[in-house]
């Protein structure tokens, strides 16, 4: 299967090595000094599941330098995905599939604004992985789950072959034939993981422990459910518990991209994160306090570390 992957990050990077390790024709999209490592030395990912290496040769700078492919995989930061979708329309337009494994709930809407409709799949990950150093992907822990499928549940041809290429290639992956579900049922879980790690500056083992950060997360997750079903999301009504519940699952240790972000000093995705559940709240008529606080609080953060002003 030829796919390319747009972004090389924590989690283009991860998926794509491991489909490239499993004899896929993968080609990368990078940019900037991981670009240039890549293009020198290959692309590492380092993972308790084996570390791999994918061949230099695998990289091209710009989307317009892909030679054909079957499927493209878009893994770039939210603030990117219009760049992208502008760049990918040529492609689509001559049959290539598009999953974007993106957070939010609106990377699709804005995918399908330049793209033909039929040509966009619905698609989640799970993983935490990010750019350790130009050219290396660190994954941390063993999560690598990928779900996908066409919206309102058609049958995809490129659905089913990734799945099949994903399950090769030791990807826990998923056909659904309830993508939007899937993707609102995965936004609860990581708005509520994302605000709490990174207003309260600690991993989930702490945020979960004491009992103000616990009911703020729960109340972010009721918030984003609220909202969902709002706009018409088949999510169950005590959906917040059941995530509330499976975060007593997790290690201690985990944390979500935006608080790994915030602690580099590094833009965050926050606008489309509570940011986003307080926009459609406002919309739709549903009070969302919470998520307004924390996108209030984290918003010096947005864009980067802030500079104190000068006196
Ligand atoms: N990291 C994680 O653990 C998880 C992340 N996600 C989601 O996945 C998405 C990707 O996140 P993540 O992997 O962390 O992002 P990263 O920042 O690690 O990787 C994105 C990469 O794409 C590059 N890029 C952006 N635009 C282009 C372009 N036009 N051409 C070529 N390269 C480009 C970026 O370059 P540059 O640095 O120059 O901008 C960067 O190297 C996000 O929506 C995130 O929320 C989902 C699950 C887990
Ligand atoms: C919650 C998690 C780690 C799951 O993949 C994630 O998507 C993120 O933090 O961006």
């Amino acid at each position: 299967m030829r796919i390319a992957v747009v972004g090389a990050g924590g989690v283009g990077g991860y998926f794509g090595a491991r489909l490239a390790a499993a004899g896929n024709d993968v080609t990368f999209v990078a940019r900037g000094g991981h670009l240039a490592a890549i293009r020198e030395k290959g692309l590492t990912v380092r993972s308790p599941l084996g570390e791999l290496r994918v061949a230099p040769g695998a990289v091209v700078p710009a989307i317009a330098d892909v030679e054909g492919a079957d499927l493209v995989l878009v893994a770039v930061k939210l603030w990117d995905t219009e760049d992208v979708a502008r760049q990918l329309r040529s492609l689509a337009e001559s049959g290539t599939a598009v999953i974007s494994l993106q957070n939010g709930v609106q990377k699709d809407t804005v995918l399908r604004r330049h793209l033909p409709q039929e040509s966009v799949l619905g698609g989640v990950c799970y993983i935490s992985a990010f750019i350790e150093e130009p050219g290396v992907v660190a994954h941390n822990g063993t999560l690598q789950r990928m779900v996908f499928g066409a919206y309102g549940g058609k049958e995809s041809g490129p659905a089913r072959a990734l799945l099949d290429r994903c399950l090769e290639a030791g990807i826990d992956a998923e056909l659904s034939a309830d993508i939007e579900r899937v993707i609102w049922e995965k936004f609860v879980f990581l708005v509520g993981l994302s605000a709490t790690t990174a207003a309260v500056r600690q991993p989930i083992g702490v945020v979960r422990g004491e009992a103000g950060s616990r009911s703020l997360l729960h109340d972010v997750m009721r918030e984003v459910v609220a909202v969902g079903r709002a706009k018409g999301v088949a999510l169950d009504s005590g959906f917040a518990d059941d995530r509330l519940a499976f975060c007593d699952t997790l290690p201690p240790s985990m944390t979500s991209s935006m608080h790994n972000d915030l602690e580099r000093g590094h833009r965050l995705e926050l606008a489309w994160l509570s940011g986003a559940v307080a926009a459609l709240g406002e919309e739709l008529g549903i009070a969302t306090p919470r998520n307004r606080a924390v996108a209030d609080i984290l918003s010096p953060y947005a864009l980067g570390a802030p500079a104190v002003p000068e006196a």
